[in-house]
């Protein structure tokens, strides 16, 4: 994908500080930039995932719904594919990327801990997990941490979200920016519903390998393949009771940038289109982000990751029940402000597990996003 030139540039990167809800993101597999842009206002926004039932738009629902962290919905005024439609209906609005204005931001202090420091937060958090697991209170948590950096020098959002559609050709790439959720920028490989009509599409993804250089390991341990089965017990159950005529693929090993993972396809018939967000709410959060038992282990997660998820493992994606919905885990992502770049990264831990080597994951999966600053 290429660069757009400079002025298209700065207009986007002006976009990601006003108060203009917008969305650009990419396909797997696909080289078509799709920006979706809400004209006025501010994006809808949604206390429960229900609530999307029957509604079109650019989705950006958190891990866990708060005050300050809606679901929101941005309306669809414009829908343009290809640089050439983007650039024509944006220009069109702006003339002059000055005539985008740009918002203060919220975040005077950078807030940023020592590496040490977060290695210790997560050995600390990681005790905290692995308790009730060997307990057997829970038979899977997914624990995540954050990491912050200052905004490089001449940091571009845009040339962020080209570089990583360049790098990343598997995942489904996202700029998303609103007043009320901030900007992310995101390359995520888990579909959590795609599909329409009557064809729908879901995913279970989880267990995590480093690439070896350009080959692709294959030898999955004990550990990885029981996480995944966890997943795909789950969605198996979920999709049963929306969905009829279901086929499962998998576990296959599928690639996700610099590392791997087991991924079974679920493929299923949905009746009618109309109820997607109460599918999306028996989906969401899946035990590839949360755990199982579901309920006490978001509870557990919310009361001792000592974090604020936000956003990261959320859902993003376009959401059209009279066409083509295209909806996915928001992972391997970052949130962008004025001074600091966000990363977020977690994975799932079983009794069996060991914190140095999950803390080792969390690394390779940031470094997703690392890479293309
Ligand atoms: C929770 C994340 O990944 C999920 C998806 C694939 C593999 C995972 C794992 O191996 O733990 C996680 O379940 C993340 O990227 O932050």
């Amino acid at each position: 994908m290429i660069l757009p030139e400079s002025h298209i540039q700065k207009l986007f990167d002006r976009l990601a500080q006003s108060a203009t809800s917008f969305a650009l993101y990419r396909l797997p597999w696909t080289d078509e930039p799709i920006l979706v842009l809400q004209k006025e206002g501010e994006a809808e926004a949604f206390d429960d995932l229900s609530e999307l039932n029957g509604k079109k738009g650019f989705v950006l629902a958190p891990f866990h719904r708060t005050e300050s962290h809606p679901i929101v919905l941005i309306r669809p005024d414009i829908v343009a594919h290809e640089w050439e439609q983007i650039i024509q209906e944006l220009c069109h609005i702006f003339p002059q990327a000055s005539d985008v204005a740009i918002q203060n931001g919220t975040d005077s202090a950078i807030c940023m801990d020592t590496p040490e420091e977060n290695k210790q937060h997560y050995e600390e958090a990681f005790a905290r997990f692995i308790a009730p697991l060997q307990q057997k209170t829970f038979k899977k948590l997914v624990l995540s941490r954050h990491c912050t950096q200052p905004v490089p020098e001449g940091f571009s959002p845009l040339a962020a979200f080209v570089r990583a559609c360049n790098s990343y050709p598997r995942m489904m790439i996202s700029l998303c920016h609103t007043p009320q959720t901030g900007t992310w920028i995101g390359s995520t490989p888990e579909i959590i519903l795609s599909g329409q009509e009557k064809l729908w599409h879901t995913v279970s993804l989880a267990g995590t390998m480093p690439m070896q250089g350009e080959s692709i390991p294959t030898e999955w341990s004990t550990k990885n393949q029981e996480e995944q089965a966890f997943v795909s017990e789950y969605i198996r159950k979920c999709v049963k009771q929306f969905g009829s005529q279901v086929t499962e693929k998998g576990p296959y090993t599928a690639r996700a940038g610099h590392v791997v993972h087991l991924k079974t396809d679920f493929h299923f018939s949905l009746k009618e289109t109309g109820h997607l967000g109460d599918l999306l709410k028996t989906l969401h959060p899946t035990p590839a982000v949360c755990g199982l038992p579901k309920q006490p282990a978001y509870d557990f997660i919310l009361e001792n990751e000592h974090y604020d998820r936000s956003y990261y493992s959320g859902i993003i994606g376009w959401l059209e029940p009279e066409g083509h919905t295209t909806l996915y885990v928001n992972l391997r992502c970052m949130k962008i402000e004025d001074k600091q770049i966000t990363f977020y990264a977690g994975g799932g831990i079983l009794p069996s597990s060991v914190a140095d080597s999950e803390w080792e994951e969390t690394q390779q999966k940031m470094n997703t996003m690392r890479h293309i600053l």
